[in-house]
């Protein structure tokens, strides 16, 4: 069992507001970013304390940094926040990864509470306990597993997020549907005629696959790593790219790209059959555009997985497909063949 309080929908601001007013409670902090404070907080401000503190950094993958932490660990430590303190962190996976990194450290923990605004975060980066933060070019570099005291999850906050956003999010679904849930992927829902409503339950199942896994292995030793579909190659990609100015990829497009170069792997491997290569392609070129970069870039692209978390020494385990909805870990793949994954997608 995690340890949190999940609530989704009608019930997760009202149950916000007990936390915050909780008897425990010293003093309430509020993390947001640029974009967060102007379309969401408003939801927010009737239930807070009166006093509560605002905290702001700006919004986009790169402030997911120890810079912006120190801005975070700055106003606790001014405000002698102690450790009764609860931090809020209103926004999406930037700010529920940092906000929640900048909280498990402050004085060795306090408590915090995820309220996630955008689908990715709704579906995935507030679930789970994984925070943290980007360093020296790499994602997520830094960072420590620790429980949010509550996961607040209110859909009425994607009716303000951008569509680019939303697909973005929507990546994160589909693997968990690659990895767990084929009667799901081949329910095919088609996004673009989706309405708030209609994200309520993908949502619900969608947190309750990725609890379910996180349950049996929050430390990520083995069955989490399934959670890491597509991340070896997308985490590079999305490295590589967040270090060339004017080339902005999001964490969900990055990750559909990577889910396309690992089912290539899978059916490489004799894992996966070339029909079932087929039909993912299929699914995720119909909703995500191909990620731009030339042939000559993918061996640089390719060696940042060789800091990915999942590896043991010199080996890349990449978790693969055994099958729609039949994920497998530890697989070791090559830097070679990782490269040879992204000229195929390039090809394509
Ligand atoms: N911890 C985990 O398990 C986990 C899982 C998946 C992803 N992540 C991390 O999450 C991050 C990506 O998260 P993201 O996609 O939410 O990006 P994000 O936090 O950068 O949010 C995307 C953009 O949407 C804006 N925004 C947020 N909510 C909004 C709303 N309701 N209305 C209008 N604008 C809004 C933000 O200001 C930002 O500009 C990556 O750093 C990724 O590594 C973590
Ligand atoms: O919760 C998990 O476990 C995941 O791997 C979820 C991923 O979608 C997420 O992007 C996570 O932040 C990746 O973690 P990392 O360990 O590869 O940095
Ligand atoms: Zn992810």
């Amino acid at each position: 069992m995690l340890n949190d309080t999940l609530f989704i929908g009608a019930d997760a601001l009202p149950a916000l507001a007990e936390i915050v007013a909780g008897r425990t409670v010293s003093q309430v902090f509020v993390l947001v970013d640029a974009n967060t404070s102007r379309q969401c907080l408003p939801l927010l401000t009737a239930l807070l304390p009166a006093g509560f503190h605002l905290l702001e950094i700006p919004a986009g993958e790169e402030f997911k940094t120890l810079s912006s932490c120190e801005t975070v660990w700055t106003a606790l430590t001014e405000q002698s926040a102690d450790r009764h303190t609860l931090l809020v962190n209103l926004g999406g996976g930037v700010v529920t990864d940092l906000g929640g990194f900048a909280a498990a450290v402050y004085k060795r923990g306090i408590r915090f509470v995820q309220v996630p605004t955008t689908l990715l975060a709704q579906v995935d980066a507030s679930v789970g306990g994984k925070t943290g933060v980007d360093f020296m070019g790499f994602k997520n570099q830094l960072g420590v597993f620790q429980e949010p005291a509550a996961v607040c999850i209110e859909p009425r906050f994607l009716q303000t997020l951008d569509p680019r956003q939303l697909k973005s999010g929507y990546a994160e679904v589909v693997k968990h549907w690659l990895i767990a849930d084929a009667e799901a992927f081949n329910r095919n829902h088609s996004i673009g005629v989706l309405g708030i409503e209609d994200w309520t339950p993908i949502i619900e199942e969608s947190v309750a696959l990725k609890r379910r896994i996180v349950e049996q292995d929050p430390l990520e030793s083995g069955l989490r790593k399934l959670l890491n579909f597509g991340h070896t190659v997308g985490h590079a990609l999305e490295s590589y790219l967040l270090q060339q100015p004017g080339r902005e990829i999001l964490h969900g497009e990055a990750v559909a790209a990577g889910m396309v170069c690992e089912a290539w792997l899978s059916q490489q491997k004799g894992l996966l059959s070339t029909g079932e290569l087929d039909s993912i392609e299929t699914f995720l070129f119909s909703v995500f555009e191909k990620v731009q970069f030339v042939s000559l870039e993918t061996e640089a692209i390719a060696q940042f997985a060789l800091q990915d978390k999942k590896n043991s020494g010199s080996i890349i385990n990449c978790t693969l497909l055994e099958g729609i909805g039949r994920g497998v870990y530890d697989q070791p793949v090559t830097l070679t063949e990782i490269a040879e994954a992204l000229r195929y997608y390039h090809r394509l």
